[in-house]
């Protein structure tokens, strides 16, 4: 499938900083893609010029296969880190405002309803909780009914419960078909919520690719722990097994047959811990340094 949005080669250069160095990706209809990277990696840098708002110092953004004109901006929807809301206003008198600014419109009570704000249409904006104010900052990205929407950070400061709430928001707009790009630090939500990546560091793509095959790719291996206490007398471990603290770890490339190897060995597997790496072991292994500092 061609892509609805790709860009080729950005550069964006910055007195004494190259915050985005070279950023090639394309994003399809109806995916969920993440930027996913640590402060400071060019992540915001890289949306706002995916969505018309900066200029490349050099490089190239197409969407559905033109440079970026001046309709672009009624197709895309955009969720700001801080959206200025206006005091003295409430969410409905908000989402109208937003929504007068656009010709194409979302249904007014389908969005209310998708974004779970029904209660709270009469609400001073100012006293949202965190989680009710992103649901408002999502409700007004949509407010135009996009083909393509920008989520920058869109759970930073939530709490655990809420950060989980709009997770199930988000797969909401993308089962409706919209198409979603997204920043994020938490690996877990990328993992969660987009099909595909790109790790970026420095204002580079360190690896681009869906998560699963991401980390399959850079970790052929699966980690199977034991107590040493449920290895059989006897039995020959495996060359490359370690003990340490009490406990044997295990390399897997094939988990099912390990196992059922350790099985016919007779192992104690109950207390077994099976280990899958994550997005987060994949940062780290592939630019020396953890996601949060
Ligand atoms: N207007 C600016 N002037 C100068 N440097 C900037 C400007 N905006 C961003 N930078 C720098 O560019 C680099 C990338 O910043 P950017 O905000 O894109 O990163 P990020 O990955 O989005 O981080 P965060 O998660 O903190 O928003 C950083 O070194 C930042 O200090």
């Amino acid at each position: 499938m061609s892509a609805l949005i790709e860009s080729r080669d950005l550069v964006r250069l910055y007195p004494g900083v190259r915050a985005v160095d070279g950023i090639s990706l394309g994003v399809e209809p109806g995916q969920c893609y993440g930027l996913l990277g640590p402060n400071g990696a060019g992540k915001t840098t890289t949306l706002e010029m995916l969505e018309g708002i900066q200029r490349p110092t050099s490089g190239q953004i197409l969407f559905k296969g033109r440079p970026l004109d001046r309709e672009y901006r009624q197709s895309i929807g955009i969720q700001f880190q801080a959206t200025a809301l206006q005091d003295f206003q409430t969410v409905g008198e908000s989402l109208r405002m937003f929504a007068s600014l656009y010709q194409r419109r979302a249904d007014r009570d389908e969005l209310i309803r998708l974004c779970n704000l029904s209660e709270l249409l009469d609400r001073d904006t100012r006293r949202l909780s965190g989680g009710q104010r992103q649901r408002l900052l999502l409700a007004i990205a949509l407010v135009n009914s996009p083909e393509l929407v920008f989520l920058d950070e869109p759970t930073t400061g939530l709490d655990p419960q809420a950060r989980r709430n709009f997770w199930g928001l988000i797969e909401r707009v993308q089962r409706r078909g919209t198409t979603i790009i997204l920043t994020t630090h938490y690996m877990e939500e990328a993992e969660r919520l987009c099909d595909r990546v790109a790790i970026v560091d420095r204002g580079r793509i360190v690896a681009e690719g869906r998560p699963a095959d991401l980390i399959r790719a850079h970790f052929p291996s699966r980690v199977i722990r034991l107590p040493d206490s449920a290895w059989p007398e006897g039995a020959i471990l495996p060359p490359e097994a370690v003990i340490e603290d009490g406990e044997i770890e295990l390399y897997a490339e094939e988990v099912a047959s390990t196992l059922a190897e350790l099985e016919r060995l007779g192992a104690d597997l109950g207390d077994l811990r099976l280990e899958a790496p994550n997005l987060e072991d994949l940062f780290l292994k592939l630019t020396g340094h953890a996601l949060r500092a």
